[in-house]
């Protein structure tokens, strides 16, 4: 095969001009809030062995038999709260989609770059992408897990499914993976900046920040998934940045699914005993989301918020995640393009 650049020999397959890909990953998101939609989604996900590492027969026969079942229906309905029904799609969708193009726009002068995005579970697909890419001359590829903790549950599962769609390739691009960037300066400090900034828009000074990341089994820990220890550090370090005590910026884990034990304090049990020990004022600050999604703004600006107001408190607020914001958007530009130092002339 030969560079675009050369002329090709007659009968030769037509060859696109070599270019870098950069494909930016969430996680991903149902198409709709029906049960079939939901049941669609939640299959795919919970089918996948890094996000469930029970033994396979027992879990096929929990999740056809029982949570397939129920949950479509149960969380169609949470979901049926944050749609946004003049797009007719998730929060979560949306923020990628335009994160996806704000990062495209960053590289608009440069024609051998090409950016897009896609979601683990649901659409639009990695392979879907990728093929795309490839297609498009795509020759190296800069994967984007947009996790800023790594864990096997969401950065893992994004590149088993890269290389499944490479398996596929005749011409496989050459992939590189952005690392977790937990601890990025860039990243602690647009966390940092965005805080200040909601926090001094609130009509209240919160006691207490919790600062709630997703919680995962207790026993991934356990088994060395390096999760925990990320999202201890980034807190760590935002209440340096912030100038807060352990006290004040506190960390938690929320979301827990099933029976086991998770990740613990939980933020729901946190937010109780809170307000029950007599805290009035609070906020939430989710800085393992780049974007806003079901759990940002069902769980914690709903449910929690309820909990919080139940249990005796007054003022709750959830600050916003970072999002496609100019803050946002600079920890992703600057996982870019470090990342693709070498394959583009800065
Ligand atoms: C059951 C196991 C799950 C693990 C482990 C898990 C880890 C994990 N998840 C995220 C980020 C998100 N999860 C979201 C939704 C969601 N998560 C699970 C289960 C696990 N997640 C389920 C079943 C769902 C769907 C909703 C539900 O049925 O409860 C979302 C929101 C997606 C959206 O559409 O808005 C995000 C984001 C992380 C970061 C993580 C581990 C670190
Ligand atoms: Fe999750
Ligand atoms: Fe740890």
């Amino acid at each position: 095969m030969n560079a675009a650049s050369s002329p090709l020999p007659q009968g030769h397959p037509p060859v696109a001009p070599r270019r870098v890909g950069v494909l930016v990953v969430n996680l991903g998101t149902p198409d709709a809030t029906d049960y079939w939609s939901m049941r669609r989604y939640l299959k795919e996900f919970l089918s996948d062995r890094r996000v469930i590492e029970e033994n396979r027969v027992k879990w096929w026969l929990i999740l056809n038999a029982i949570i397939l079942t129920f949950r479509p229906g149960r969380k169609g309905k949470d979901y049926d709260k944050i749609w946004d029904r003049e797009r007719n799609e998730s929060p979560l969708r949306t923020i990628t989609r335009s994160q996806g193009e704000k990062l495209a726009a960053v590289f608009a002068n440069n024609p051998d770059v090409m950016v897009d995005w896609a979601m683990r579970y649901g659409n639009p697909s990695i392979p879907s992408r990728l093929q795309a890419m490839q297609k498009a001359g795509c020759d190296r590829i800069l994967l984007v897990p947009l996790y800023p903790q790594y864990c096997a549950a969401t950065s893992a599962t994004v590149c088993d499914k890269a290389f499944d769609a490479l398996k596929e390739m005749r011409w496989q691009p050459a992939l590189r993976v952005a690392p977790p960037y937990h601890d990025d300066p860039v990243y602690i400090e647009a966390l940092a900046v965005s805080m200040e900034q909601q926090l001094a828009k609130l009509s209240f000074e919160p006691e207490v920040i919790l600062a709630s990341f997703h919680g995962v089994p207790q026993d991934y820990l356990d088994q060395g998934d390096p999760y925990h220890c990320q999202c201890a550090k980034t807190t760590r370090l935002l209440r340096e940045r912030l100038g807060m005590s352990a006290d004040k910026l506190r960390l938690t884990f929320q979301s827990r699914f099933g029976i086991a034990e998770w990740l613990k304090p939980y933020t729901d049990e946190t937010v109780k005993a809170l307000a029950a020990g007599g805290v009035k004022n609070l906020a939430i600050v989710t800085p393992g989301f780049s974007a806003d999604c079901l759990e940002t703004l069902e769980e914690i600006a709903g449910e929690n918020a309820e909990y919080f107001h139940h249990a005796g408190g007054q003022n709750f607020a959830a600050i916003a995640c970072l999002n496609d914001t100019p803050e946002g958007m600079r920890v992703i530009e600057s996982v870019v393009r470090r990342e693709l130092m070498g394959w583009i002339n800065s």
